[in-house]
């Protein structure tokens, strides 16, 4: 993950610093690019410890088509917590759009369940896309999460907003675009979520994983981690050999793997690095 504290360290010297939606303030850079050869190791930081859980949970929760905090809420995952209402909701963010988004018609489409359909039957096609920005239910920017929801809109924009893939000599790759990126929470989380993402779907089509492309727009470090005892302390670490992810049995479908189905072996991060996220 030497790649990922590289980006890290051009933000810090290349960025400028600006305002933000939240008023904690960013240095950001615009337009970067990270890859990953899956075949080489899983790409989770190790540079401190990444809470998998976490992240398996809320990937899983997303594939269920849930927006509903409850459920990732009973499974102790607090990450969504500051965006959603009393009664868990969390408007139409990324399970709706990606497994109902709603046409004018009154039907939805399955993005998901189309796109695995595609990747089987035309693994040649250019159109393998899942999106998640839908224009018609983006948030007002001047409200908040909570009042958005209330209105029948997201609580958050889509911040991992379009991903394609690509089939080649028997592996599945996958590009992310991501428009604005907090690369010292967010970002951990969203590699290993495609990533993860990108083996479910390989094994649910026979093939090999390939790479992870992660491009990114409004990449950014808020100001508030930008200290010695966070950023600075883990640009001071050096990266450890990744782990490796095999996948325990092969679930009917893709919406049917469990937390228990995934093994990743050789996990060693450094200690964990606590840091405020902004709302
Ligand atoms: N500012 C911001 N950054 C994000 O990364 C982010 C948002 N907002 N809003 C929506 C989701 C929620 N995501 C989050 C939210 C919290 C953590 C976080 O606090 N991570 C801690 C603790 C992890 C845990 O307890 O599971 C970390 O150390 O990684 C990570 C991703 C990613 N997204
Ligand atoms: O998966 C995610 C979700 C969110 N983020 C970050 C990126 C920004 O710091 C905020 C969103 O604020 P906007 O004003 O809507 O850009 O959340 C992330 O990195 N990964």
């Amino acid at each position: 993950m030497q790649q990922y504290l590289e980006l890290m360290q051009d933000v810090v010297d290349n960025g400028t610093d600006r305002g933000d939606r939240t008023g904690v303030g960013t240095r950001s850079v615009f337009g970067r690019q990270l890859r990953f050869d899956l075949g080489r190791g899983f790409p989770l930081v190790t540079t401190k410890k990444v809470h998998l859980r976490s992240i398996i949970y809320e990937l899983l929760w997303f594939l269920k088509g849930s927006t509903d905090n409850n459920w990732l809420r009973e499974r102790k995952v607090s990450i969504w917590n500051e965006w959603a209402l009393e009664n868990g909701d969390l408007g139409p963010i990324y399970g709706k759009q990606w497994r109902s988004w709603q046409c004018p018609d009154g039907s939805t489409v399955d993005q998901i369940a189309d796109v695995v359909s595609q990747i089987r039957t035309k693994p040649e096609s250019r159109r393998l896309i899942v999106s998640a920005w839908n224009p018609a239910e983006l948030p007002d920017e001047a409200a908040g999460p909570q009042d958005n929801v209330r209105q029948g809109r997201m609580a958050l924009a889509p911040c991992h907003c379009l991903f394609q893939f690509y089939v080649s000599e028997g592996r599945l790759s996958c590009q992310l675009y991501q428009r604005s990126a907090d690369l010292f929470l967010g970002v951990p989380f969203n590699v290993a979520s495609y990533a993860l993402l990108t083996h479910m779907i390989a094994q649910q089509c026979d093939l090999e994983v390939g790479e992870f492309v992660h491009t990114f727009g409004d990449c950014h470090l808020y100001s508030n981690h930008l200290t010695d005892e966070i950023v600075y302390e883990q640009l001071s670490r050096k990266p450890r050999p990744l782990p490796s992810l095999s996948i325990a049995r092969k679930p009917d479908s893709l919406f049917e793997y469990e937390l228990e189905d995934f093994v990743f072996e050789g996990y060693e991060p450094l200690p964990g690095i606590k840091a405020p996220i902004a709302v």
